[in-house]
Formats: structure tokens, C-alpha cells, sequence
């Protein structure tokens, strides 16, 4: 059997450890690893990494955009942070896009979509792609998400004793809306301008609603023909599923597809029609992170798109 060198940078991290259980136990894949002194050592890692077929960088945007540099073009490269995703040279990896699943098979600079962006461009950019939306629509998004999101520093935060009582109740941030995910959202839907982004964190470990409210007047398509299009872009992808326009249930719990690798979208209207409001869940740390990142792992290695994932 061909095995394939792994190496995890930042795998002491949220994302990097989730991404070793997804590895660990598959005969495929060899993982490497470095020492707890040199784990955060530029130049031991580079040479960890130079021995690697392909390397995750779990790591903050700096410490991604100085390892890059000094990585070989014969190593691939699956960069989870925010570093690179609109960068030139570097594909997005979201597979169930058109056209994208060929791209990343083919790439060595993969970047993991951002977990806000993922919910916003798995209903976005189809729309936009089919003609059903303007590429010039006014979006907006309200997406909510568990506090894993922000990393070990935030899961801290959140699981200190005597903490703040305001991490008692959700949070909405990036307030200022520059978020850092606008950029990628815009770019990846090809739209003229970003939408109104407004986060939200609660005070649960993991779990992604990404919320999006759709006027029809200014849509091309009934919300019929939007939600069986949706579907049919969607149909025979593993890892996302559409649910029939209405089929929602009274409660929609961000953490519903918490644990899981897989997304789920539903669609409802308003009674007069006029309004359609699109949802996707999934987990922060799942699709939206450590689980899109196998999942292109294994489109870049020719592998099951679904092995290892949950
Ligand atoms: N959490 C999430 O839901 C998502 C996170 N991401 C992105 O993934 C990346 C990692 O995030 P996340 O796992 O949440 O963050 P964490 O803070 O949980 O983990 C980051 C890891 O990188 C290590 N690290 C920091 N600086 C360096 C360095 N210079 N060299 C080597 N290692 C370093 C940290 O070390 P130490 O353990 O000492 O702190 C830590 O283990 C980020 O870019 C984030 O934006 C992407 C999608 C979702
Ligand atoms: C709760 C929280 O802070 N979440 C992070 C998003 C985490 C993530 O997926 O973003 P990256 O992949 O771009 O790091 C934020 O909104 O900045």
C-alpha cells in the first residue's frame, strides 16, 4: 500500500488536534512529528516539514505566513488559517463548489475555508453561480457559533471559573464589520461587494448557524425554484445535505450538527412569499475547519473523499 508522509504544524492546537483524530489509525498515512521543545521552532519545523508529502498548518495567520516561504513546492500545503485564503496561487477548499473538487485534487496550496465563510458560501455562492441571485444583491448574515471558534484562548476564556457573567449570554462581535472572513466571502461568491456580517458566540463548546435572509422581490426565482435549485446543485455531495423548502423544525439548535463532518441547510418562506430565509449547520470544527481539511487531504492524495471523517 502507497503511504503518504503527514505532518501536522500546531497540532497542540483546536483545529490541529482535531485534525490527528481524524488521521490517526489510518495504515495510509504516515504521521510525522516533532519534539514539544521545537514545536514552535521556525527552523525544525520547516525540516519536519520538508520530509511531509503534505502538511496542515493549524497555526495563527502570522505564523502561517512565515512558514510558507520556506516550505518546498513539492510539499502540499492545507492551510487552516486566514492567511492565504484569497491569496494568488492558493485554491479555496470548499469541493462542493463547481468546479472546485478538480482544483483541489490538482493543488498544493489548499486553503480551509473560514467556519463563518463556509455557511455563508455553501448558500451564497450557488445562487450567484445560477443566475438566481445578483451578483451585486445586498447579503447579509447573522452566524452563530460555539466558543471553540475562537480557539484555546477563548475555550479558556469560557471554561475559567469566576469568568466574566457576560460569556453567560451570546455575544455578537465584529461589530466594527470588518470581520476578517469578509474578503473570502466576497471573493469565493464572486460578489461586487461584502455582505453585512454579524457573528455571534455563545456559551456552548462548538455548533455553526450561518443565517441568511433573502428578500424576494429582489431574487430572480420563486422560492420554490431557489430551494429545489439549491438542492439539485447539492444532490450526491456526502457531506451536504438540502432539505425541501419548509421542512424546518421550531427550534434550530446551532449545536445540532456538533461532532459530525457534515453540513445541513434548510429553507423556509414567509407566508406571503416575499421572504426567504436560508440556514446552514454544521460544526465550527467539522466542516467548518478540521473536517474540511481531511476531507481535501484526501482529494489532493487520491483517496476516499469521506475516509476518516465522521
Ligand atoms: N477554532 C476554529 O473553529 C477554527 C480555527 N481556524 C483557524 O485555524 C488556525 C488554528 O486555530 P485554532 O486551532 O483554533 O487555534 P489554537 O489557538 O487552538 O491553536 C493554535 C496552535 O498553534 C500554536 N502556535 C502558535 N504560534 C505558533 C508558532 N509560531 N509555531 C508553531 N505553533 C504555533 C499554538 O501553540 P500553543 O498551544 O502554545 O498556544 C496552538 O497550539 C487559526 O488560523 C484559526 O484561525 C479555522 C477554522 C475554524
Ligand atoms: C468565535 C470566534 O472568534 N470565531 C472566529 C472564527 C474562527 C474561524 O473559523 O475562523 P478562521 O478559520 O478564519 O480562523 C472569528 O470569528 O474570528
Amino acid at each position: 500500500m502507497k503511504t503518504y508522509k503527514i505532518f501536522v504544524d500546531g497540532s497542540a492546537g483546536t483545529t490541529g488536534l482535531r485534525i490527528l483524530d481524524r488521521l490517526s489509525g489510518r495504515p495510509e498515512l504516515d504521521l510525522l512529528t516533532i519534539s514539544e521543545a521545537d514545536r514552535k521552532n521556525l527552523q525544525a519545523r520547516a525540516a519536519v516539514i520538508a520530509q511531509s508529502d503534505l502538511t496542515f498548518l493549524c497555526l495563527p495567520d502570522a505564523a502561517s505566513r512565515e512558514i510558507v516561504p520556506l516550505i518546498p513546492d513539492h510539499v502540499r500545503v492545507l492551510d487552516t488559517s486566514t492567511a492565504h485564503r484569497t491569496a494568488p496561487g492558493w485554491v479555496y477548499g470548499l469541493p462542493e463548489l463547481a468546479g472546485q473538487r478538480e482544483r483541489i485534487v490538482e493543488a498544493n496550496r489548499v486553503a480551509v475555508p473560514g467556519c463563518h465563510a463556509t455557511g455563508f458560501a455553501v448558500l451564497a455562492a450557488p445562487l450567484v453561480q445560477m443566475g438566481l441571485v445578483a451578483a451585486d444583491y445586498p447579503f447579509s448574515l447573522t452566524s452563530l457559533t460555539g466558543y471553540s471558534g475562537g480557539g484555546k484562548s477563548m475555550i479558556a476564556d469560557y471554561e475559567a471559573q469566576g469568568r466574566d457573567k457576560a460569556l453567560d449570554s451570546p455575544r455578537s462581535y465584529g461589530l466594527a464589520l470588518h470581520h476578517k472572513h469578509l474578503p473570502e466571502m466576497q471573493a469565493v461568491c464572486g460578489l461586487t461587494k461584502p455582505p453585512v456580517f454579524v457573528p455571534v458566540v455563545a456559551d456552548y463548546y462548538c455548533g455553526m448557524q450561518s443565517l441568511l435572509p433573502l428578500h424576494m422581490e429582489l431574487l430572480k426565482a420563486p422560492a420554490e425554484e431557489i430551494a429545489r435549485a439549491l438542492a439539485g446543485y447539492y444532490a450526491g455531495q456526502s457531506q451536504i445535505t438540502v432539505h425541501p423548502l419548509g421542512e424546518v423544525p421550531g427550534f434550530l439548535a446551532a449545536n445540532q450538527m456538533a461532532g459530525t463532518d457534515r453540513l445541513e441547510i434548510y429553507c423556509s418562506a414567509s407566508p406571503d412569499g416575499s421572504q426567504l430565509l436560508l440556514a446552514a449547520v454544521f460544526d465550527n470544527l467539522g466542516k467548518g475547519a478540521s473536517g474540511a481539511a481531511v476531507q481535501c487531504m484526501n482529494l489532493m492524495l487520491g483517496l476516499p473523499e469521506t475516509a476518516g471523517l465522521e
